[in-house]
Parts: structure tokens; C-alpha cells; sequence
């Protein structure tokens, strides 16, 4: 029996959509039961439908102004979340919950910094600093030691029995970059996609990009999310795919993203010995509503 009345707003950054709850005040859904609402309310057609839900919570740590969490469709925690954490700055700004354009968001995959631009006092976009990337396939839980210690950089993974050359990337969340010459549209993404994503050398599971290069500064993606399919755009895959390529030089710093649902603009930086990146992208409300859910 459904009993209680939740409100909720309808995100998305670049059609890459996300519920988004507000629990800054009090938790709305206890803990064990997040997983199985989550995944209720994600549902298309029977439910709001979405990529994910966001829950606004208070943070745990002084330096940050507030706390994104993020889970995919399929009821599981990520890390982080590139397009969900610009709607998030959106949603807390617009709502007076963090009123101002500078914030300090603690996430599981670490703190970020955001700048907003704002407008007549609505969010328009805003650039998130994503953070140091992380290739050192030690470092990164998601990767199995099995594939070695260093860097997983175009290296080849037997992928339905074929090899296909691939680099893992983390930047809080895990990423898998697959650089091709063949047309976007002929990937049998949800062919490949479930294969590559639940591939035992990434026993975390792993969010997969094709990439197809336009020029040094403008690539076009494709993207099979962990824990959520095919979706329109991804921000910290977009920022993978620019990192991936510029360490292995084939991207300058400064690349335009072209995904499915539109375009982010990423900038590589030098970050204490390694590489950092800056995300810009916009965030629209779809619309806010009420949902009845069994709590
Ligand atoms: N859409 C997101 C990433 C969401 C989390 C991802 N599916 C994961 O499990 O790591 C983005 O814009 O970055």
C-alpha cells in the first residue's frame, strides 16, 4: 500500500535525467529502503522514469557547504555523477538551500568545487572541477589486479572473444574509454555495453564510452552507464574520454564533448603531478511533483 506523499523535482543535464529528493532537513527514505524506491521511481512508464535519484543530505565533513548522493536506476550508490551534480547545484541554489554561486560539495567519490552562472536568479550552467584522475589501475578498486598494477591504457580485454582496446580511467567514479574509427551509430551498445560493464576485470562493474574523434579538440561519444544503460549524455564520461585522450595524445586540453543529448566542454589541467579536468554544462528543471511511495 502506497502511504506517503513525496516531493520531487525533475532534473536533467542534457537529457541525462535524474530524480532529485530533497533530505537536508530530514531524511525522507530510511537507508535500507533507498535502494527499492529508487529503483520504483525509475522506472519508465510505470513510474516519474529516470537515470538516477539524487538525495540533497547534510554533509559530514566542515569544509563542504552540502552532500550529493547519487543512485543509478538500478538502486545502486555511484560515486559520482557529472550532469546529476550540475542539476544538484541547480536544485541547492534555487532553492536557497546553499545560496551561493561558489560551493563546496562533498560526494562519496570525494569534494568537488562548483562556479554557477547565474541569471536573474536562476542557474544556467555551472563548471564543476572534477578532480585528480586517477589511472593507476592499483589505485582503483574497481580494477582487477588480474590486468596489472600500472596504468590500464589502450590495452586490449577480450570482449566476446575478440580483443578490444580500451583505458580505465577513475575520476571517483569508474570509467572504461574505447577510442574507434566505426560509426557511432553501427555499436551494438546494448550488445556490448552489459558485456563491458560487468567484464570480470572490472569487478566493481564500469561505465563504457566509445569515442570517435572529430579533431584534437572535439569528440563525439557514446555512452552505456553502469547501473543505468543507455543514457542521453555523461558527464564524468565526457570528462574520462577528454582525460584518456589527452594522455595518450591524441586530444589537446580544451575538447567539446558532442553526446546524444548535447555538448559539455571540458578543459585538462596539470593537477599535483597528474591531470585535473573542469566540466561546463547547463541543468534544467523539467518540471517538480508528487509521488506516493510505501515507506
Ligand atoms: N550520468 C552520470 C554518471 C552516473 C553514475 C554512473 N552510472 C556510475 O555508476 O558510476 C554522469 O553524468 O557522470
Amino acid at each position: 500500500m502506497k502511504n506517503t506523499l513525496l516531493i520531487f523535482s525533475k532534473m536533467h543535464g542534457l537529457g541525462n535525467d535524474y530524480v532529485v529528493i530533497d533530505e537536508s532537513k530530514k531524511e525522507i527514505i530510511p537507508e535500507y529502503k533507498k535502494p527499492e524506491i529508487v529503483e520504483e521511481l525509475c522506472r519508465r512508464g510505470f513510474s516519474i522514469g529516470a537515470d538516477g535519484v539524487i538525495f540533497v543530505v547534510p554533509p559530514t565533513v566542515d569544509k563542504a557547504d552540502i552532500r550529493f548522493r547519487i543512485f543509478n536506476a538500478d538502486g545502486s550508490e555511484a560515486e559520482m555523477c557529472g550532469n546529476g551534480i550540475r542539476c544538484f547545484a541547480k536544485f541547492v541554489y534555487e532553492n536557497g538551500i546553499v545560496p551561493h554561486d561558489e560551493m563546496v560539495v562533498e560526494t562519496l567519490g570525494g569534494i568537488k568545487y562548483l562556479e554557477l552562472i547565474v541569471r536573474s536568479g536562476e542557474v544556467l550552467a555551472s563548471t564543476v572541477d572534477m578532480g585528480k584522475a586517477n589511472f593507476k589501475a592499483d589505485a582503483i578498486p574497481m580494477i582487477n589486479p588480474l590486468i596489472g598494477t600500472d596504468e590500464f591504457m589502450d590495452q586490449e580485454l577480450i570482449v566476446d572473444s575478440k580483443p578490444m582496446k580500451m583505458s580505465a580511467v577513475s575520476v571517483g567514479n569508474p570509467h572504461a574509454v574505447i577510442f574507434t574509427d566505426e560509426d557511432l551509430e553501427t555499436i551494438d551498445l546494448d550488445y556490448l555495453g552489459p558485456l563491458i560493464e560487468n567484464h570480470e576485470a572490472f569487478p566493481q562493474k564500469t561505465n563504457v564510452h566509445f569515442v570517435n574523434i572529430i579533431n584534437r579538440g572535439e569528440i563525439k561519444m557514446l555512452t552505456w552507464e553502469r547501473g543505468a544503460g543507455f543514457t542521453y549524455a555523461c558527464g564524468t564520461g565526457a570528462t574520462s574520454c577528454a582525460l584518456v585522450g589527452y594522455k595518450l595524445g591524441k586530444l589537446d586540453e580544451n575538447v567539446l564533448v558532442h553526446l546524444p543529448g548535447g555538448d559539455l566542454f571540458i578543459v585538462v589541467y596539470p593537477r599535483d603531478g597528474g591531470l585535473g579536468a573542469f566540466m561546463e554544462g547547463d541543468a534544467v528543471l523539467a518540471f517538480d511533483g508528487v509521488v506516493e511511495v510505501d515507506i
